[in-house]
């Protein structure tokens, strides 16, 4: 397929002996919204972590086979995770918003990856970012204040911002509305939709409702197997495989 932002080749994940993600193969396209579903254990969070690298950080985690972005290993050894990370960003379920100010949250990976000259250009890129966010109206006349002290769905959109602050190109979503209200839920769906103008998104949900409203593409997992990838509309009306069809039915999962 063209125009793969990344592409998966011949994948597998093991904690210990538990095979976990059996060979998977899938390329994800550059600005599009890709949905990960699947029953509960099936591997989406797993697989969605291989993108980034984020298994590195389980002790008993060990990945098989290649993940190319733009066509280069992020496996090879030469790779840098702390700077893959910033390329390919991660929102994690539960709002993580550092222990700092609304300000400092956002300015962090720009400070660390030395991404502005000045505190102007600092300034500008925080401002920036949490334009992105959709939440810089809500925050600016509090950029000090703890970023602890939004409400859940601001603090998820403070996180969007953190993620986005580094100019990354693909941003991982691992259900980031699982703990926010159906307004909040809302606000960041339509983010979402957004930000696919500029990155390439990818998205583990539970709610298949939600894979419908916010992704152009859809991969169905079950039991650690990559079952089925296609467009949303198409997994959604039309499966191939009878997996699918009990999944999007309701008869499993
Ligand atoms: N740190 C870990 N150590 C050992 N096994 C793990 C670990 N994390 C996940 N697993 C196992 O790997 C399999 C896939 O889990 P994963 O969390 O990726 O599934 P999931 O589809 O994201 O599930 P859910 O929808 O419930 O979040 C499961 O069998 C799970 O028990």
């Amino acid at each position: 397929m063209t125009n793969a932002k990344i592409s998966a080749r011949d994948v597998q994940v093991y904690y210990g002996d538990t095979h976990a993600i059996k060979d998977v193969n899938v390329d994800i396209s550059d600005r599009m919204v890709t949905a990960f579903i699947g029953p509960s254990g099936c591997g989406k969070s797993t697989f969605l972590r291989t993108l980034n690298r984020m298994n590195d950080t389980i002790a008993n985690a060990r990945v098989e086979g290649q993940i190319l972005l733009d066509g280069e290993n992020i496996y090879d050894p030469a790779v840098d995770p702390v700077q893959l990370r910033a390329k390919v960003g991660m929102v994690f379920q539960k709002p993580n918003p550092f222990p700092k100010s609304i300000y400092d949250n956002v300015a962090y990976g720009p400070r660390i990856h030395g991404l502005a000259k000045n505190k102007a250009e600092l300034d500008e890129i925080v401002e920036k970012a949490l334009r992105r966010g959709a939440i810089w109206n809500e925050v600016k006349d509090r950029l000090h204040s703890p970023g602890t002290g939004l409400s859940g769905g601001q603090q998820q959109r403070l996180c969007i911002a953190r993620a986005v602050a580094t100019e990354p190109e693909v941003l991982l979503m691992d259900e980031p509305c699982s703990a926010l209200d159906p307004i909040a839920t809302a606000q960041v769906e339509e983010l979402i939709d957004e930000l696919r103008a500029t990155y390439s998104v990818v998205i583990v949900t539970h709610s298949m409702q939600q894979a419908a409203r916010v992704s152009q593409k859809t991969a169905f997992f079950h039991l650690g197997n990559l079952v089925e990838f296609d467009d949303t509309t198409k997994i959604f009306t039309n499966p191939e495989d009878p997996r699918t069809e009990s999944y999007i039915s309701g008869r499993i999962g």
